[in-house]
């Protein structure tokens, strides 16, 4: 054992019913190292680190911090022992200051009143009600706030961050310098970061990533949770791959290359590169004309859009994220009013109607936010891998569902697209898959209708290499089946590899538009920042005529 390791985990078990999530795993990181976590979706990383925040108590197997075993009960434990996580949703209150948040931590009432929170016990309803929330920030008054003291905290880590303002005026990236000022505060000298890059765009990443650094320069360690193993080039030091609840290795990131991790994750080799073939293109399934919607702010987020998308055609929409993107894919998807304009698929105007309405005209929707809107957490995977489909008679005549179609129809789903995690489709709950195995989940939903429409909001955000490939060949599938794909992502990569048109946005307006075979990367740069000029207005939203052959050149 090194002298400078500061966390050992040695012979870590954790079983939940039908799973062994952690099989005897060991652990340790070294003082002043980024260690990267590695593994597929489901793989037991979450749950690793939650049995070191004190989340979840092991069944067997002991920590070590310095040298010196710790006992961890709750997340107070293991902050008091100096370990901070930063969970991928945010446990902030919108209503309070930065330095106020900073000082309440994760105690009540912030605990009470998170703003965001995968195993939340309030339901979101009554955590984002105004006169909750309004409360929340009453049992600020009277808290001994050291503003300076945590003003000097955030410039001393090169944070930018005014903590005086309050949480809802910050963009996401700052929200996380936030959460991230929370554990420095309490001296932690262990950081794990769940993530932490999911929801960030790659400017912000980067600042992300200099932040850091200057971390580990002053001694501190941090364990970082990803799926990027670009990432891992760039600043992880060591890196730990779990798979199936065990360590497969831990290694020198200057000694394996980017195909042995993810051979080491996925236990066979991972292609990085996809056959696009040619496609012909056939009618619209989509037709949208001067859109216009409301944020839920009521804050104008789009302001007038014309697409169209053919069978068979991908279009991937580029941009920053927070410039329409999310309420793009709700509109036509039919979960988000529009205020002006219009939209038909396959040629009806269903302008205004209801979602099921959508649903029957073929659309599917694969939302940006999964716990939020693609699925009901405390329910069965058998009820949210059926929830679109049982009222269409092939499970019998309602109230007299068929139970056991509805259950091989849902472990259909679940063999297909690889849903790991599942021990019973009726009695493991949609809440407790891992996020990537959700993922999948709602895409099998989705997709295994054959629809007409498809729009996927960040299809491959937070899955695995493994998944990301099995997504986007699926993708692809659909495409040569005739489905007309929005693909909105914020993964350039992405949008080339699979769209045939790619339109960027820009503050809720479509500002160019181009082909991945034409497509000069810097342009489309300069466009999601509205940098483009003048010229980037001219738009012409329609795909060429039906019948033209596309997508042969990657
Ligand atoms: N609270 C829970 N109840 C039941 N099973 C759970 C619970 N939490 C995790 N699991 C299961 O334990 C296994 C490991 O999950 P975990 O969330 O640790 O994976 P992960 O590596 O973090 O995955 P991802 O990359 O998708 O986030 C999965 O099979 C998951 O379904």
């Amino acid at each position: 054992m090194s002298e400078h390791t500061t966390l050992r985990m040695e012979g870590i078990l954790k079983e939940f019913p039908g799973v062994v999530a952690n099989d005897h795993v060991n652990l340790s990181v070294e003082r002043g190292e980024i260690h990267g976590l590695l593994g597929e979706n489901g793989a037991g990383k979450s749950t690793l680190m939650k049995i070191l925040y004190g989340l979840y108590s092991q069944d067997d197997g002991d920590i070590y911090l310095d040298g010196e075993r710790l006992d961890l009960e709750s997340p107070q434990d293991a902050i008091d022992a100096g370990i901070g996580m930063v969970h991928q949703h945010f446990m902030l209150i919108p209503r309070l200051t930065v330095a106020e948040n900073v000082v309440l931590g994760e105690r009540e009432p912030a605990t009470a009143f998170r703003s965001d929170s995968a195993d939340s016990w309030l339901p979101a309803a009554v955590r984002n009600n105004s006169l909750v929330q309004s409360l929340a920030g009453q049992f600020s008054l009277g808290l001994d706030v050291p503003e300076q003291r945590i003003q000097a905290l955030a410039d001393q880590y090169g944070f930018d961050i005014d903590v005086s303002a309050k949480i809802w005026e910050l963009d996401v990236g700052q929200q996380q310098r936030v959460e991230i000022l929370k554990a420095l505060y309490r001296d932690v000298d262990l950081l794990i970061l769940d993530e932490p890059t999911a929801v960030l765009t790659p400017t912000e990443a980067e600042r992300l990533f200099d932040s850091l650094e200057r971390l580990t320069d002053e001694g501190l360690s941090i364990i970082f949770i990803t799926h990027k193993l670009t990432e891992v080039d760039a600043i992880v030091d060591r890196v730990t791959v779990l798979r199936e609840g065990k360590n497969v290795g831990t290694a020198e990131v200057s000694s394996v290359t980017r195909a042995d991790l993810a051979e080491m994750m996925v236990g066979r080799e991972v292609l990085f590169e996809i056959d696009r073939d040619a496609v012909d293109l056939g009618d619209p399934v989509l037709r949208a004309r001067g859109v216009k919607a409301t944020d839920n702010r009521n804050i104008e987020a789009l302001s007038g859009v014309d697409l169209t998308v053919r069978q068979g055609e991908i279009v991937g929409i580029a941009g920053v994220s927070g410039n329409g993107q999310k309420e793009l894919a709700e509109v036509m998807a039919g979960i988000r009013d529009v205020t002006a304009g219009e939209i038909l698929v396959n040629g009806e105007d269903i302008t205004g109607a209801k979602p099921k309405t959508f649903v029957d005209s073929g659309v599917s929707f694969v939302p940006e936010d999964r716990l939020q809107y693609g699925c009901a957490e405390d329910l069965s995977v058998m009820h949210n891998a059926t929830m679109k489909d049982f009222r269409d008679g092939r499970f019998g005549d309602r109230p007299f569902l068929d139970y056991g179609k509805l259950r091989d129809y849902a472990e259909t789903l679940v063999d297909e697209f690889d849903v790991r995690g599942v021990s019973d489709v009726t009695e493991t709950k949609a809440g407790d898959l891992s996020g990537g195995n959700l993922q999948k989940l709602i895409l099998a939903r989705e997709i295994y209708r054959d629809p007409d429409l498809l729009v996927a909001n960040q299809p491959t955000r937070g899955v695995d290499v493994g998944a990301i490939e099995f997504i986007r060949e699926t993708l692809l599938e659909q495409r040569k089946a005739g489905t007309g794909i929005i693909l909105l992502s914020e993964d350039l990569d992405e949008i080339f590899d699979l769209s045939d048109r790619i339109l960027v946005v820009y503050e809720g307006e479509f500002v160019y538009e181009t082909t991945p075979a034409e497509a000069d990367r810097e342009r489309i740069g300069l466009e999601m920042t509205g940098g483009g000029g003048d010229d980037g207005g001219e738009v012409d939203t329609s795909p060429p005529s039906p019948g033209v052959t596309q997508g042969s050149e990657s």
